[in-house]
C-alpha cells in the first residue's frame, strides 16, 4: 500500500493483506460468535479484573480509533482467571464504531452487528513489555464489550466528555482517574477463542475474551464517537466512523463458553 492502513477503499481491510500476510493466518480475528456452536467448557474459571483507577494516564486519538492509555509498570490493574493463567495488565482500551447504529461492532452474535465495541487490552507479564508480548501466542488478552443502543451510559459518558480535546489524529490530553470495571457489565459471562489483532500488524496474538451481556450507550452518545476524526489538523477533514473489520473464518477453530 502507497499509504498507510485504514478503513476507507484504497487501504482498508480487504487491502491489509498486501502488507501483513498474516491477514490470511489461521487464527484471525474478529469472528462471528454462533452461541449454539459454542460448547460450555465448565473448567474455565470466573473473570477477575482488579485495576486501580490511578493507572490511567492519557487518552489519544491514534487516527484509526481513541484509546485511554495505562500506567503498566505494576500488577496493579490486572486479569487474572477466565481462560488465562498468570496475570495479564491492563495497556490501554479503546473502541470501534459505525457510521450508524446498524453496524460498527467488530464480532458479530448469530450474524447480528452492534453499533460499537470495547476493546480492554491486557499483556501477558511472563514477557518484559507489551512491546515483547505482543508477538507471543499468549502474549495477550483482550475482553471485548457489546454496545448496544438504549439508556444514556453516564459511566461511558466521562471518556466522551474528552473527545472534544483529541477530534483530530496526533491529539491527546491527560485522562486520569477512571476504572475501566465501571465499563462492564453486571456478568462477566463469556465466549473465548485464540485469535488476533484486529487492526494491522494483525498479529495471533491474542486470547478473545468477548463478554455475553452489553452495556448501554444512547443513540445521541454514539453521535459522540462519530464527532472524531481520522484526520490531522490542517488535513481534509475524514470523520472516524466504520473503524472496524469484519468477521474472518474460524479454520477449525473452537469457541467455548464459560456458561450454560
Ligand atoms: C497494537 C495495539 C493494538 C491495537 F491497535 C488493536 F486494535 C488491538 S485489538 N483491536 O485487537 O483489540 C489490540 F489488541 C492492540 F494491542
Ligand atoms: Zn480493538
Amino acid at each position: 500500500m502507497s499509504h498507510g492502513w485504514g478503513y476507507g477503499a484504497a487501504n482498508g481491510p480487504d487491502k491489509w493483506g498486501e502488507e501483513f500476510p498474516v491477514a490470511n493466518g489461521p487464527r484471525q480475528s474478529p469472528i462471528n460468535i454462533v452461541p449454539k456452536e459454542a460448547q460450555h467448557d465448565s473448567s474455565l474459571k470466573a473473570l477477575k479484573v482488579r485495576y486501580d483507577p490511578s493507572n490511567a494516564k492519557g487518552i489519544l486519538n491514534n487516527g484509526h480509533s481513541f484509546q485511554v492509555d495505562f500506567v503498566d509498570d505494576t500488577d496493579s490493574s490486572i486479569l487474572t482467571g477466565g481462560p488465562v493463567s498468570g496475570k495479564y495488565r491492563l495497556k490501554q482500551f479503546h473502541f470501534h464504531w459505525g457510521v450508524s447504529d446498524d453496524c460498527g461492532s467488530e464480532h458479530t452474535v448469530n450474524g447480528v452487528r452492534f453499533p460499537c465495541e470495547l476493546h480492554l487490552v491486557h499483556w501477558n507479564t511472563k514477557y518484559p513489555s507489551f512491546g515483547e508480548a505482543v508477538s507471543q501466542p499468549d502474549g495477550l488478552a483482550v475482553i471485548g464489550v457489546f454496545l448496544k443502543i438504549g439508556a444514556a451510559n453516564p459511566r461511558l459518558q466521562k471518556v466522551l466528555d474528552n473527545l472534544d480535546a483529541i477530534k483530530t489524529k496526533g491529539k491527546q490530553t491527560t485522562f486520569s482517574n477512571f476504572d475501566p470495571k465501571t465499563l462492564l457489565p453486571g456478568s462477566l459471562d463469556y465466549w473465548t477463542y485464540e485469535g488476533s489483532l484486529t487492526t494491522p500488524p494483525l498479529l495471533e496474538s491474542v486470547t478473545w475474551i468477548v463478554l455475553k451481556e452489553p452495556i448501554s450507550v444512547s443513540s445521541s452518545q454514539m453521535s459522540k464517537f462519530r464527532s472524531l476524526l481520522f484526520s490531522a489538523e490542517g488535513e481534509v477533514p475524514c470523520n472516524m466512523v466504520n473503524n472496524y473489520r469484519p468477521p474472518q473464518l474460524l479454520k477449525g477453530r473452537q469457541v467455548r463458553a464459560s456458561f450454560k
